[in-house]
């Protein structure tokens, strides 16, 4: 069975004064009915909440900026599950509001507690939507914006298609507002050359921008699902999308083999490790060969922070670059003891690493 993630962004979902726009969002209720009317499962991560909250409260009293924003989504959140509910209900669909943090993603088993949720509500033929849960997520453990909340969905319930809607075809090698820019319809692997041609522009409500669109898109296509980035402003785009891709302007993220699920999870552990090790040069080489390679101690030059047997651990080469991330297979004093020798037991077996 197919089944997919869509990610709708706050500018497809509401009007220039930020208000839902009803028509739109009613169309891509029609669109997802169709899609399960095809045996499409769906999974929605919708933003606008935060947008929709505003245009019923401009400035709140005796607030802050993080509180006023406490404030829109805790609100905007209400009407927008309202909308989407009842346009659903006239194509007899039921849907169900989930809403969480970055922590959410956090242990393996809170991870698969998620998971379980979701795939419930699927198997029920109910329509999971989900967003940040705004309301309470303020500090420095938020989501970048949706589109990184929407790959990690993608990755854990293991979806044929991540499609992230928004007010733009897609990724253009250039400034989209310059004439002789052009839309890049397919990227194949290396993302590092794309960010030449993003500009730091955001739509009206956007939070992220189109930077982390594309790492997230890069991240989730290396883990086995194809990621398309299409204008959810225009009529039946995910109908089109599913049945002609070709045919649709849009900007394709080719995927790679299929990850297994504990890569998955680790992929979207970024933020969550416990220490770093700084790996030398020759453990960088064998680690980004072609070869399934662990991580060794005599590969590891420094390591930085306290760790017990199944932390996650970040690992950089000496510059400091982000090579992945790996589940230790011992603690930090065992390690320190087998620093540099051979033969020891790799630190992190090649199965519980994900390299970037
Ligand atoms: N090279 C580029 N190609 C396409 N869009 C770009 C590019 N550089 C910057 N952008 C901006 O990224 C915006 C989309 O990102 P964002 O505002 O986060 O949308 P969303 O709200 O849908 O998540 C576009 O409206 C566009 O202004
Ligand atoms: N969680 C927020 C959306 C944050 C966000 O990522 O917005 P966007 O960049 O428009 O997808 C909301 O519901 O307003």
């Amino acid at each position: 069975m197919k089944r997919i993630c869509i990610k709708i962004g706050s500018n497809v979902l509401t009007k220039e004064n930020g208000s839902l726009n009803k028509i739109r969002i009613k169309n891509l209720v029609y669109q997802i009915f169709q899609l399960k009317q095809m045996g499409i499962q769906c999974l929605l991560v919708s933003s606008g909440a935060v947008a929709a909250g505003k245009s019923h409260i401009k400035n709140p009293l005796k607030t802050d900026t993080i509180t006023s924003r406490q404030i829109w989504s805790a609100m905007g959140q209400v009407e927008l599950l309202n909308i989407y509910s009842s346009f659903l209900k006239e194509f007899d669909i039921e849907c169900a509001q989930v809403l969480v943090t970055k922590q959410d993603f956090r242990t393996r088993e809170h991870y698969l507690n998620m998971k379980n949720c979701l795939t419930s509500l699927l198997d029920n033929g109910i329509l999971p939507i989900i967003n940040e849960n705004d309301a309470i997520s303020v500090t420095a453990l938020m989501f970048t914006d949706n589109d990184e909340l929407s790959g990690l969905i993608a990755s854990m319930m293991n979806v044929t298609g991540l499609y992230l809607l928004s007010n733009i075809n897609g990724i253009y090698n250039g400034n989209p507002t310059d004439r002789n820019t052009t839309l890049l319809q397919t990227i194949n692997g290396d993302i590092n050359r794309l960010k030449q041609y993003i500009t730091t522009q955001k739509s009206n409500f956007g939070r992220g921008g189109m930077l982390t669109k594309c790492t997230i898109a890069g991240r989730v296509a290396k883990l086995g699902i194809p990621v398309h980035i299409a204008n959810g402003s225009l009529d039946n785009i995910l109908l089109k999308l599913l049945q002609t891709p070709e045919k649709i302007e849009h900007t394709e993220f080719i995927a790679n083999k299929k990850s297994s699920p504990v890569k998955q999870w680790l992929s979207g552990s970024e933020g969550f490790e416990k220490a770093m090790v700084v790996i030398n040069q020759g453990a960088e080489d064998a680690l980004c060969s072609d070869n399934a390679t662990s991580l060794l101690p005599i590969g590891i030059s420094e390591i930085r922070g306290s760790f017990e047997k199944g932390d996650i651990i970040k690992i950089v080469n000496t510059k400091g670059k982000v090579i992945g991330l790996g589940k230790t297979q011992y603690n930090r004093s065992k390690a320190d003891a087998c620093l540099g020798k051979t033969g020891a037991k790799p630190l992190v077996h090649y199965d519980y690493l994900f390299l970037h």
